[in-house]
């Protein structure tokens, strides 16, 4: 007879889309995000018998989101996410735990005749800045990012000195472009920070290291990125970085009688290289969980 049991589970909305506006005067400040709810707990009894007298609706958890905006300034994603967490796991017995993560879109001013629109904006690139928060009893913390920063160098890029087998056919390179899409995740310890400010701080890090390192291997590169957050912002415990190797292959144009001195290349989509790595402060505290 074969037994088994109910094991880790969790609940929530996902992507409720949350478009604010808050007028200052004339001046409209616009806030755009995709927030998801999970919560877990005592939540055995929906599982096996249908009883759904402890779950907080997941309809509930998006009217949450919008009444919260609503109550108080959204402000920065980590608060907002920190608030709603501790809302669901202070607000309910059967709630033990949550996960709130907040993607946040980003809209640029529209300048015309060169001065910023009070109330017309595009959207910016695909790059989103992100938080992640934990809430688990009494404890809290937060793993912040950013996704889909898109960065490319046109040299101080080689690639060589790799195994040569039977199937090896890349050419070795001293100087190739090279490019990414950058998606970081770094995990604070504590959460008394100026979010903003150290966001700020850690994509400029992240892209100053992009642009002077003098890459051997993308490997190489997201190591020094990570490492170069690790060594200036001491509110960081702990950085993972996935990074697509956004491949430019030198198009050979011998067939027509041309050289390609490192000037014509085929961006290819896919298949991609896809780096990822992590890098961890020595003394950072666990956080236990998964993140
Ligand atoms: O920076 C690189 N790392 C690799 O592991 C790799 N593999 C590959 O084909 N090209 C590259 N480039």
């Amino acid at each position: 007879m074969s037994s088994f049991h109910l094991g880790p589970n969790q609940y929530g909305k996902a992507e409720v889309r949350l478009v604010t506006v808050t007028r200052e005067g004339d001046t409209h400040h616009l806030k755009d995000l995709t927030v998801s709810t999970a919560l877990r707990g005592a939540l055995e009894d929906t599982h096996l018998t249908g009883d759904n007298s402890a779950v907080v609706a997941t309809d509930t958890q998006k009217n949450t989101v919008f009444a919260f905006a609503k109550e108080a300034p959204v402000g920065e994603i980590e608060d907002f996410a920190l608030r709603l967490g501790r809302h669901f796991v202070d607000g309910f017995d059967q709630i033990t735990g949550a996960r709130i993560l907040i993607d946040e879109h980003g809209w640029e001013r529209i300048h015309v005749n060169r001065h910023p629109h009070h109330h017309a904006f595009a959207r910016g690139s695909g790059e989103r800045r992100t938080t992640a928060v934990t809430v688990d009893g009494d404890r809290h913390w937060v793993v912040s990012g950013l996704t889909d920063l898109v960065v490319l160098k046109t040299t101080g890029s080689e690639f060589h000195g790799y195994p040569n087998d039977k199937y090896t056919t890349l050419p070795e390179t001293t100087d190739r472009i090279l490019a990414t899409a950058v998606t970081a995740r770094w995990r604070y310890q504590g959460t008394d920070i100026e979010w903003t400010k150290s966001f700020l701080e850690i994509r400029r890090l992240m892209l100053e290291t992009f642009a002077e390192t003098h890459s051997l291997s993308l490997q190489q590169t997201l190591y020094a990125m990570g490492a170069a957050v690790l060594a200036e912002r001491h509110e960081v415990a702990e950085i993972r970085l996935s990074m697509p190797n956004k491949h430019h292959f030198l198009v050979d144009l011998s067939p027509f009688g041309l050289a390609n001195d490192n000037e014509v290349f085929h961006a290819a989509d896919r298949p991609y290289g896809l780096l990822e790595g992590s890098v961890v402060r020595d003394d950072a505290p666990d956080p236990g969980l998964a993140w």
